[in-house]
């Protein structure tokens, strides 16, 4: 039996702007600091700093970023500099219990993003959504974990089970709150998630793996219909991504597979196996159809093979293979016995022109 990735549903979704960002439509979106598509100020974290509020904090991100920012308030106080300069709201977890405080958000006229804390029920949670929905508009985005009790104590991990249940059961957009723990970025995205809520400041890795989460993950995990040409481009960007690491991967399990067999490399070329292997991905490439197949992967396995060969010859002179751009040619691309065997119209060498 195969395991076979079901792309998410999405058709469904209600999708909610942010600024210049869609959540609920498209790829998921990642939320943080630097290098994000979105950030977002806790003014929690900024309680007992010098006065000034909501404008200089604001100020401080539009200096260095023209996206859509999200502020999350430290108080009813904050809320008429949010509405002046934000696109968005946080109810933080702690606030879901302050309906006077969730009910001025909802009239600000902001998207608003609710997020469970731990001691909130799915039901409670989904209300407060409700509850935010009739003023906001509909638009309000669900944020599973990553709340805090007190600015700055440990972020709370999202359960990707109820994640899912409340985009069903709600139809609005789900994001995922990871703080700074990348850990549950691909679980999250693979669940479903329409987004990642990272903390407001997290290092430059944790975003850039929530990221790559996203791209190669959700190149695998979601089907996009993207509507114009660069919404196209970028799901293709993704899907290539996704395919990079993949063959990356296999090449070096060719390689393993090499050293493995009595007789590895060209000489102990498999044309059954190959065959065998093409006919199983037709199955699940069936437009391509194993004929647009099999010239793909003679050229990905004969790639493997090179990779394995060169790699072969670096040890045996007991030095390591360099890079590929610096690699003489010669030595290298010598065929060997058998290689290509009985396969028409083989793919010609690395460098050489058809
Ligand atoms: C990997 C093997 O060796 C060779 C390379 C293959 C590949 O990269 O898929 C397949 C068959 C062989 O020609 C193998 O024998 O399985």
């Amino acid at each position: 039996m195969s395991l076979t990735v079901q792309p998410t549903e999405r058709a469904e979704r209600g999708a909610v702007r942010l600024g210049t960002l869609t959540l609920g439509a498209g790829p998921a979106v990642v939320i943080g600091g630097p290098g994000a598509d979105a950030r977002w100020i806790d003014l929690r974290e900024r309680l007992g700093r010098p006065a000034g509020g909501t404008a200089d904090a604001l100020a401080e991100v539009r200096a260095c970023w023209a996206g859509p920012v999200l502020v999350e308030p430290s108080s009813a106080d904050d809320l008429p500099g949010i509405a002046a300069g934000a696109d968005g709201v946080v109810v933080g977890a702690a606030w879901t219990r302050d309906l006077r405080l969730v009910r001025a958000v909802s009239r600000l006229g902001l998207p608003v993003v609710v997020q469970r804390g731990p001691a909130t029920s799915l039901e409670e949670w989904l209300a407060v959504a409700d509850y935010c929905a009739a003023d906001a508009g509909d638009r309000v985005v669900l944020c599973e974990g990553g709340g805090r009790g007190r600015a700055g104590s440990p972020v709370a991990a999202p359960d990707l089970a109820l994640m899912r249940g409340a985009r069903e059961r709600s139809g609005r957009p789900v994001l995922a709150g990871l703080g700074d723990d990348p850990a549950l970025a691909a679980a999250a995205v693979a669940a479903g998630a329409d987004g990642l809520l990272l903390s407001p400041d997290p290092s430059r890795r944790t975003t850039a793996a929530a990221q790559e989460a996203v791209r190669v993950v959700g190149a695998l995990t979601r089907r996009e219909e993207p509507g114009s040409v660069p919404a196209a481009r970028g799901a293709i960007d993704r899907v290539d991504a996704a395919l990079a690491v993949l063959l990356e991967r296999r090449a070096e399990l060719a390689g393993t597979v090499q050293r493995l067999k009595p007789v590895g490399g060209f000489a102990g070329r498999d044309m059954e196996r190959e065959r065998r292997l093409v006919a199983e991905m037709a199955r699940r490439a069936p437009s391509l159809g194993e004929a647009r197949l099999a010239p793909i992967m003679n050229a990905v396995i004969e790639a493997g093979l090179h990779l394995a060969e060169e790699r072969r010859a670096g040890e045996s002179r007991g030095g390591t293979v360099p890079p590929a751009g610096e690699r003489a040619a010669d030595g290298l691309r010598e065929r060997a016995p058998g290689s290509g065997e009985g396969r028409a119209g083989s793919t010609p060498r690395q460098g050489e022109r058809a």
